[in-house]
């Protein structure tokens, strides 16, 4: 199948060849094959885990060792509680509705979007709207061309109600999608079947921890609670300094309804999210913005998104916070330092976008979010998401266990404030509350400013109140002055108390490593179309393709000096000594991506010098061991270009043919 995706050569996307590429060279499958596969579960062979392994070293200097980030490795196992107070328990779901003759369950929101986008596209093709687009390509004409034919125009204000719908689906309830399905008989596309009403199902994994089933838990959807929880031990260990980020690599599990598009929904997949907390206080200022101010991003705001347009627009970031269109420094930071990663990884740069997410999009305590989106033949896919969460987290969690999780700044100058105190007379308290005597305590000392002096107000007209303690069973408890009394006292503080906020970057690393490997993808079109992956030499699986340029035991000695050598400097190769034609080694070697070959030739016999072949171009320049191994070395780091090592090394012109025999 193609797509009107394009190679970064400018070459129609085949995507049934690139998939074809990846099973070949046991790139990964659907797990638990030999059973009839999972959907949604995948295993990773040996390029594509070298490949991860590759971006989260690149990921863990860029953010961790550069930043300075406090790295963790927290359970994934989470207590039923944890994710109640998050509001995973009673938000993280999706609607479903299921086909009630196939069984297929699907995705409302999905379901709808997908119908009504091929509704869209259909009345575009009856309106020969695509076919003008692409008139120079005369294969893409006549294939629209046939597909106009049985293509659905549709009337102008139902166009513009779908258009409509389609932006503000992520609006929609349960029972307002029912409506649109039955509004718009939207059915099941596979089987053109009715779809019953949509239910909400909750996304988590539930198990238990231990035999009893009085301990309810789940697979963690995100590794973000685990951080928000250690919150004061990451406090502690940075000096009570703020701000301070943590990270955490690791695995989250969601029960999507529909997996789908390989790699890019999935319900088991590598998270790497960074929590970066901060005083709220002084704008969300960032130490290191001034680095990154004039670094341009390809921003899709909110405005542009809501006039139809799709078009992000290169803007300064130091401009973009200035103007308000990013909220703040530390988020605009981040958006800055996630572009270059995807840089450093090999990312097509112009299949780039940072999106706003529109205001109906956001949680409600979020103050901005941005989703870093590649494009891919899937079309623009949010691969990390950017938010700026305020003190949303911490404070819930803060409430819910009354841990405290709040960081303190010292003040210059101490401050004497007057503040209403609860004086208790514990030789009656202690026998009138008994066991509840300290929950009481500590919550009369927890009531705001505000509530203690209405007590007080209230004991002394009525003679007695009522105060609400959850800690306790009754839930309430009644009070009056012979027990407690509430005093305004002055304080001299040296300290200010507060929530820090937290801007959150959370990359989805299947959907990265997905579209890393779309990108790198092209055809070599020569004598017969040669699938190539131009991995940069720093995330490629295997750097080195070794070659005898024949199967001949003279040449054995020489690849044995050159395997040590390699292996000295830490570099990851292949030995091809299959008796194929050089051409063909290379071009079957270039499909996993490895960026030079070294051939071993009857020239090294002689003088010792050795071939090295760059996968993109195909040149080769010819040099000692101690040199090729060098230049290979300084490029799989970064340090060195192939044009640095063309500009150094005498190029070598008796090129082998690429042809396969
Ligand atoms: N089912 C999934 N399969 C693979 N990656 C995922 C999946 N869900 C989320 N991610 C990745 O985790 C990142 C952070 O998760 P987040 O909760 O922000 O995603 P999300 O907004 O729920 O994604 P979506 O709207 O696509 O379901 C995403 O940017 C994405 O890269």
């Amino acid at each position: 199948m193609s797509t009107d995706y394009l190679t970064q050569k400018g070459q129609a996307f085949d995507r049934a060849a690139f998939e074809s590429l990846l099973r070949r060279k046991v790139f990964l499958w659907q797990s638990f094959e030999p059973y009839g596969s999972v959907k949604g579960l995948f295993d990773y062979g040996p390029p594509l885990e070298q490949l991860e392994s590759q971006v989260i070293q690149i990921w863990r200097d860029h953010f961790i060792r550069s930043e300075k980030m406090m790295a963790l490795k927290c359970s994934m196992l989470t207590p039923y509680e944890v994710l109640k107070t998050s509001g995973h328990v009673d938000r993280f779901a999706d609607y479903m509705c299921k086909d009630p003759k196939t069984g297929e369950i699907l995705r409302s929101d999905h379901l709808i979007g997908d119908v009504l986008e091929a509704r869209l596209k259909s009345d575009k093709e009856a309106r020969g709207e695509k076919i003008e687009e692409k008139e120079e390509d005369p294969k893409k004409k006549k294939k629209q061309a046939k597909a106009a034919k049985g293509a659905v125009k549709l009337d102008d204000a139902v166009r513009k109600e779908y258009e409509h719908t389609l932006a503000m689906l992520d609006d929609f309830t349960g029972e307002g999608m029912g409506e649109l399905i039955k509004k718009y008989d939207i059915r099941n596309p596979t089987s053109g079947n009715e779809v019953e009403p949509p239910v909400s199902v909750n996304l988590m994994f539930q198990t238990q921890i231990g035999a009893s089933s009085n301990s309810p838990a789940f697979l963690r959807p995100e590794t973000a609670q685990g951080q928000f929880l250690s919150f004061q031990k990451l406090l502690e260990y940075s000096d009570g300094q703020l701000p301070f980020a943590s990270a955490s690599i690791g695995y989250s599990f969601r029960n999507e309804l529909s997996p789908r598009a390989g790699l890019l929904r999935v319900r088991e997949f590598l998270m790497a999210e960074i929590e970066h907390f901060v005083d709220p206080e002084g704008g969300k200022a960032h130490p290191k913005f001034h680095t990154v101010a004039d670094v341009k991003l390809p921003l899709l705001n909110r405005k542009t998104q809501s006039s139809g347009s799709t078009k992000p627009e290169m803007v300064a970031i130091g401009e973009a916070v200035k103007t308000k269109l990013v909220d703040n420094e530390t988020l605009g930071y981040f958006l800055v330092r996630i572009y270059q990663f995807m840089e450093k990884i090999g990312i097509d740069m112009n299949k780039l976008r940072f999106r706003q997410h529109m205001e109906n999009e956001m949680a409600h305590y979020a103050s901005d979010c941005w989703d870093c989106e590649l494009l891919n033949s899937y079309g623009w896919t949010e691969c990390v998401g950017c938010a700026d969460r305020s003190a949303y987290d911490l404070s819930v969690h803060e409430k819910a266990t009354g841990t405290n999780l709040r960081a303190r700044e010292q003040l210059k100058n101490p401050q004497t404030i007057e503040e209403w105190v609860p004086v208790i007379d514990k030789k009656k308290a202690g026998p009138k509350f008994k066991k509840d005597a300290k929950a009481i305590e500590n919550a009369l000392e927890a009531l705001s400013q505000d509530l203690k002096e209405k007590l007080q107000i209230t004991m002394e007209s009525e003679g007695k109140a009522e105060v609400p303690v959850e800690e306790i069973a009754a839930g309430k408890v009644e009070i009056d002055l012979s027990i407690v009394k509430f005093e305004k006292q002055k304080k001299t503080i040296t300290f200010r108390e507060f929530v820090p906020n937290v801007i959150e970057p959370s990359f989805g690393i299947g959907r990265i490593l997905y579209s890393l490997m779309e990108h790198s993808y092209w055809t070599r079109e020569n004598d017969e179309a040669r699938s190539v992956l131009s991995f940069s030499p720093v995330v490629a699986p295997i750097k080195v393709l070794v070659c005898p340029l024949q199967k001949d035991p003279k040449f054995a000695p020489l690849i044995a000096k050159l395997e040590e050598a390699l292996d000295n400097k830490s570099i990851s190769f292949k030995i091809d000594q299959t008796g194929v034609s050089i051409g063909k080694r290379y071009s079957r070697n270039d499909e996993l991506g490895i960026p030079f070959g070294i051939t071993v030739d009857y020239e090294a016999l002689d003088d010792g010098t050795l071939t090295l072949r760059d996968r993109d171009s195909t040149k080769q320049v010819r040099a000692s061991q101690a040199d090729i191994v060098k230049a290979v070395s300084r490029m799989v780091k970064g340090k060195e270009t192939w044009a640095d090592v063309v500009a150094r090394l005498p190029a070598f012109e008796g090129q082998e043919k690429e042809t396969a025999e």
